[in-house]
């Protein structure tokens, strides 16, 4: 049986699309502090802190993944206050950037593969009373760049170039590929 290694609900309603049998534990790593020179070396690096304690408590295989937003060569994580939301939301207005998420599956504390995937994603440009609005919903606090494209947030983005899925926090092709790869995934009609 597959752990998703995640608190992200996202993530949950993803990988059971997908089709898979799993249970959730999330990890409790911190996930300040690290550093990358890429967005997609950050992403791969933060999933495989997840995803390796957790497979350090269990014996089963562990899926991790970590989106982070990147805008110009600067990352933005989840924002800490309104502050911090509304600075990155005005980043993003007008402008595109990327959106990367990490994913890692492992077991017994090694890896067994990993994969990251980018989408670009195209804002409009934004209002203060977009913003203030958009702030006042709570919509952007447990997101990377302060918005949810599946969300209200997805009124500010004029078009992608990738994987929506990816966006929202689970690239769903590459993942199931990868877990059929790996066995853990099977064609099933049930
Ligand atoms: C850009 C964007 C991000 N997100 C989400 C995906 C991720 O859940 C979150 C980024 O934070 P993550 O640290 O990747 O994930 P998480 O804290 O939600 O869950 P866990 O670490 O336990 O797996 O932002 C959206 O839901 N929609 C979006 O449009």
């Amino acid at each position: 049986m597959l752990i998703l290694a995640s608190k992200s609900p996202r993530r949950k309603e993803l990988l059971k699309l997908i089709g898979v049998d799993f249970t959730v534990e999330a990890s409790n790593v911190n996930e300040q502090g690290i550093l990358a020179t890429t967005s997609s070396e950050l992403a791969i690096k933060l999933a495989t802190l997840k995803g390796i304690e957790v497979s350090r408590k269990n014996p089963h295989p562990v899926l991790a993944a970590d989106t982070v937003v990147e805008i110009h060569g600067e990352f933005l994580g989840k924002p800490q206050d309104e502050k911090q939301a509304i600075e990155m939301l005005k980043k993003l207005s007008g402008r595109s950037h990327n959106v990367v998420t990490g994913v890692v599956i492992c077991q017994r504390g090694k890896i067994l593969d990993s994969f990251s995937e980018l989408t670009k994603v195209y804002f409009k440009e934004l209002t203060d009373q977009e913003i203030n609005w958009y702030i006042k919903t709570k919509d952007p606090f447990d997101k990377a760049g302060g918005y949810g494209i599946q969300t209200q947030g997805g009124i500010f983005v004029e078009k992608i170039e990738g994987c929506y899925f990816n966006v929202v926090g689970l690239p769903f092709s590459k993942t199931a590929n990868s877990l059929r790869k790996l066995g853990l995934y099977k064609l099933e009609v049930n």
